[in-house]
């Protein structure tokens, strides 16, 4: 099972992805963030390609979707905290979304 991140880890890690719009939840050890697209159509490419590699990786996000708007919150349900497989899942969202920008 993959650790929850330690205190230093977390500086490292997770400080690209905070400075990318990433946020931590407050109430749960999580972290969240919000994509905006053109249009549902792309909202829901977006989707399809990043779960792909969440099922690859057997790492999902919670996420849900309203037209072009889909909000994610990532977390390790099985380490009940963040891990490094929610900043490889997060930094993927991210390369994604950029690459879709184009
Ligand atoms: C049984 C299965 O491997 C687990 O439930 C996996 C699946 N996907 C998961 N996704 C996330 N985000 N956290 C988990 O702990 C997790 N666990």
């Amino acid at each position: 099972m993959t650790e929850k991140l330690s205190e230093e880890t977390r500086r490292t890690v997770l400080k690209p992805l905070l400075e990318s719009g990433w946020k931590l939840t407050e109430d749960r050890d999580a972290m969240h963030k919000t994509f905006e697209f053109e249009n549902f159509v792309e909202a829901f490419g977006w989707m399809t390609r990043v779960a792909i590699w969440a099922e690859k990786w057997d790492h999902h996000p919670e996420w849900d979707n309203v037209y072009k708007t889909v909000n994610v919150t990532l977390t390790t349900h099985d380490a009940d905290g963040l891990t490094t497989l929610d900043a490889k899942l997060a930094r993927k969202m991210d390369g994604l979304y950029g690459t879709e920008k184009d």
